[in-house]
């Protein structure tokens, strides 16, 4: 069995879902999960239309809401060809418009909110499940809402989920082609909820898990992982193989193509992820595994934005005990992640991407000395086996960044990874300079 998902942008258009079609039956005979994305936009206008709900500015929500059906109307207009197929996208998207509109009636809550996030993939999946039938190819379209879910702690509930789904499964044993919704799941209380954006990927990625599929496949807008991010650099190279350590550390460090929750589950059930290309699907793409050609060498970059780096100065830091223990307590219970770390005796400096509850922390930190703040950073992570060859890697980035101004270096955390942090301002020149000094 193969888990497939397909991005906002391969759904994104008439064309595109016809595009989809075509992959799809070119597959194999075997059974397949398709996860799909919303149409691309889409989660973008529905946050817009709650925030104004949750604003109480009920007619620009509506106004919104009428917009968005309007451009689903022409969708449907130009994907169906038959009368049959015609009604039933004009009833389906009749069905989720008024209950968008319907919520100007009632109390709007962040309850309210999730429910709307969720109408994108919930209508991208039923116009695919009838495009399908227009073309006389069965499918059965699994609610994910049935067998996503979170636990208290917003962690995958893989319990729940391996039951539930493995037991749905068991009921459609004869069935071959599976559509359901990416991104969206319920939370421990049973509401609506979802995975975060960009969570469709994550979506996937859990269903091969508990399913233990042969493999998960990414279908995507470019022709695997690349070398560095080719909306910075402009002569990147698709990647042939890439460990699960090593891709985990480049979704997590900014690579775009793939969410960065979403190498956790494939890698505990050891079920291969490959990324693929809905424009090129011959092309070879890359494939995640435990194995690794990285073989001693740099093998990607990449690059996260809108990183603080906070510095915290303590003399009474010298020779001291317990004091990063105090310091990360600190972090722990605004329950914001740290990303890089550097010490010396008298400073520590430490990096986050979530500014929430930046204020509240400087002030505690401040008990231990002075602390200073600087915003707007980028964290950029070159990736490769360093255990191998141990020497030399940090020397070529080093010099390859020599006439950007470094605010942080972190190296020998794990044996793949090496961190700069630079101001977002010199971002893209170094992405560039490290490119042409490694490949
Ligand atoms: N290292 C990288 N390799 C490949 N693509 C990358 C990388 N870094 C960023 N990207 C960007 O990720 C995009 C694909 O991700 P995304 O737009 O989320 O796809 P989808 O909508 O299909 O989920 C690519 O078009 C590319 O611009
Ligand atoms: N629709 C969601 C989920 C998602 O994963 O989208 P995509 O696969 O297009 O990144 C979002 O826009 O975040």
């Amino acid at each position: 069995m193969k888990v497939l998902k397909f991005g906002g942008t391969s759904v994104g258009s008439p064309e595109r879902m016809k595009k989809l079609f075509s992959i799809i039956e070119s597959q194999p005979s075997e059974k397949h999960i398709i996860v799909l994305s919303a149409v691309s936009g889409t989660t973008n206008s529905l946050e817009q239309i709650a925030k104004n709900y949750l604003k109480g500015d009920k007619e620009l929500a509506i106004t919104q809401v009428q917009n968005l059906y309007e451009k689903y109307q022409v969708f449907v207009s130009e994907l169906f060809v038959s009368v049959e197929g015609l009604n039933d996208g004009q009833n389906l998207i009749d069905h989720h418009f008024k209950l968008l509109e319907g919520l100007a009636n009632d109390l709007f809550t962040q309850v309210e909110e999730r429910i709307v996030l969720a109408q994108g993939e919930l209508l991208s999946t039923a116009l695919f499940h009838y495009y399908l039938k227009e073309q006389a190819i069965s499918s059965v379209l699994l609610p994910a809402l049935d067998f996503m879910r979170l636990d208290a702690d917003q962690e995958p509930d893989y319990e729940y989920m391996t039951s539930k789904l493995g037991g749905i499964m068991k009921q459609y044993s004869s069935d071959t082609l599976f559509i359901t919704q990416g991104y969206i799941c319920r939370n421990n209380f049973g509401e609506v909820d979802n995975l975060r954006r960009g969570g469709s990927d994550y979506t996937a990625s859990l269903i091969g898990a508990v399913l233990l599929a042969d493999e998960i496949q990414i279908w995507t807008d470019i022709d695997g992982f690349h070398n560095n991010d080719p909306r910075c650099v402009s002569n990147t190279k698709a990647i042939e193989q890439l460990s699960f350590d090593e891709a985990a550390e480049l979704a997590y460090f900014g690579a775009k193509i793939l969410h960065p929750q979403s190498v956790f589950p494939a890698k505990k059930f050891n079920v291969p992820v490959r990324l693929l290309d809905t424009l090129l699907p011959d092309a070879k793409g890359t494939l995640i595994s435990e194995s690794t050609q990285s073989d001693g060498k740099i093998v990607a970059i990449a690059a996260k934005d809108g990183i603080t780096a906070i510095r915290i100065h303590s003399s009474r830091m010298l020779l001291a005990y317990g004091f990063l223990r105090r310091v990360f307590e600190v972090f722990e219970r605004y329950k914001v992640p740290i990303d890089m770390i550097t010490t010396s005796e008298v400073a520590v400096s430490l990096t986050i991407d979530e500014t929430i509850h930046l204020e509240e922390i400087v002030r505690e930190l401040e008990h231990f000395g002075n602390v200073d703040v600087d915003s707007n950073h980028s964290i950029i992570c070159v990736v490769g086996d360093f255990k191998t060859k141990t020497h030399g890697h940090a020397t070529i980035v080093t010099e390859a960044v020599k006439h950007i101004p470094v605010r942080m270096i972190s190296y020998g955390g794990s044996e793949h990874n090496l961190s700069i942090l630079v101001p977002e301002q010199h971002k893209i020149e170094t992405l560039r300079s490290l490119h042409n000094r490694i490949f």
